[in-house]
């Protein structure tokens, strides 16, 4: 039996379990792993909570590194052997599972091998997650000034005849040479017409005088992301392309504005689409306002309509309005933002473009 944790996200989730009447959880989200345990890899790791023990399922390729970061129990094996084991554990208990992560086969898996009532719940451990600790705030923190400062080194090097991937590789390469640990995600790249991709991955396009180009990045620290996009001028940019430009940064400064504890993450997005509408463009901002940002680059709170969220001290999300026209490109401004007491702090440093 492992001793007993004190860990304050184990006995949160605890406290979860408790309130969703379950006796045990069988957690299979990679970042919920790492938030309940510290496993670095927990992608192929599961994690079996119960009320006095707490036991990290990994192979023997790990064996040494669970060791070294893992405060839990663990015990190396490869399902079905895994299964086997925690079978002991959950005999005749009530145990929660994660509905959104766990496959069909998975589902299948633990009712031939467990003998134990399977109750499905939503979101146990993101809920937890949604209020950051000052430690994960502070390698939030440390993921977005990285960023600020690769932006910085690469900024003299967009200008007509730059590559975008040549662009994507110096953010990155600049990021881990400033101390992360990866991209957070792959960097977006986006000029001239392939503005008007949200997600548009860097491709050999060579930047053109008078373009937009959108550049959305962030580095990992610690499985801790950062998140942010600027959207720049190559040279001089015709009225149209500064239009939209000046439209999405009114939409973003007047939702930055906003931020604060108690406000509902569906009136900020509400407010953004309502600018942009008074741009004409409301159309054109094809997704939400923006997102959490932790241990997965796109975690709860969600700023859209359809969130009933509340904004709480602790929180970091990212303010992100964007317009995309096809035939024309596209303009995106980020800003990643931790709620306060007393309002916000914009974490993202990089002074915006003014057209
Ligand atoms: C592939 S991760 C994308 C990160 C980016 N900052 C982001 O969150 N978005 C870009 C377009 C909208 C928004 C999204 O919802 O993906």
């Amino acid at each position: 039996m492992s001793p007993v944790l004190v860990s304050p996200a184990l006995e949160a989730a605890r406290g979860a379990m408790q309130q969703s009447g379950v006796d045990a959880l069988w957690i299979s989200q990679p970042a919920n792993i790492r938030y309940l345990s510290g496993f670095s890899s927990p992608e192929d790791a599961k994690l079996l909570l119960t009320p006095d023990a707490a036991i990290l399922y990994t192979d023997s390729r790990y064996a040494l590194q669970a060791a070294q970061e893992v405060k839990v129990e663990i015990h190396i094996a490869r399902s079905p052997a895994t299964l086997e084991h925690a079978a002991e554990w959950v005999q005749g208990l009530k145990v929660g599972f994660e509905a959104e992560h766990l496959t069909v086969a998975g589902l299948d898996d633990l009712k031939q091998y467990w003998q134990a009532e399977l109750v499905p719940l939503r979101r146990p451990i993101e809920t937890l997650r949604l209020v950051k600790s000052d430690a994960e705030i502070a390698m939030i923190r440390r993921a977005q000034a990285i960023a600020d400062a690769a932006y910085a080194e690469v900024l003299p090097q967009i200008r007509a005849g730059a590559r975008e991937t040549d662009l994507s590789l110096a953010l990155e390469l600049a990021m881990r040479r400033l101390g992360a640990d990866g991209p957070s995600f792959e960097t977006i790249v986006a000029s001239g017409e392939r503005g008007a991709l949200p997600h548009g991955r860097a491709s050999d396009k060579l930047l053109v005088a008078g373009e937009l180009v959108t550049l959305d990045f962030g580095a990992l620290i610690g499985g801790y992301h950062s998140d942010m996009t600027r959207t720049v001028p190559v040279g001089e940019v015709s009225a149209e392309l500064r239009r939209l430009y000046m439209a999405v940064l009114d939409a973003e400064d007047q939702a930055i504005a906003a931020v604060g504890p108690g406000v509902r993450t569906a009136d900020l997005d509400a407010l953004a689409r309502g600018v942009l509408a008074g741009h004409d463009l409301a159309e054109h901002f094809t997704h939400s306002l923006g997102h959490g940002v932790g241990l997965d680059i796109h975690e709860g709170p969600g700023l859209r309509a359809a969130s009933d969220e509340v904004l709480r001290p602790g929180m970091v999300i990212t303010i992100e309005p964007g317009v995309y026209l096809e035939g024309v490109g596209g303009v995106r401004i980020e800003d990643l933002l931790l709620i306060t007491e007393s309002g916000h702090e914009v974490l993202s440093q990089s002074s915006r473009a003014r057209l």
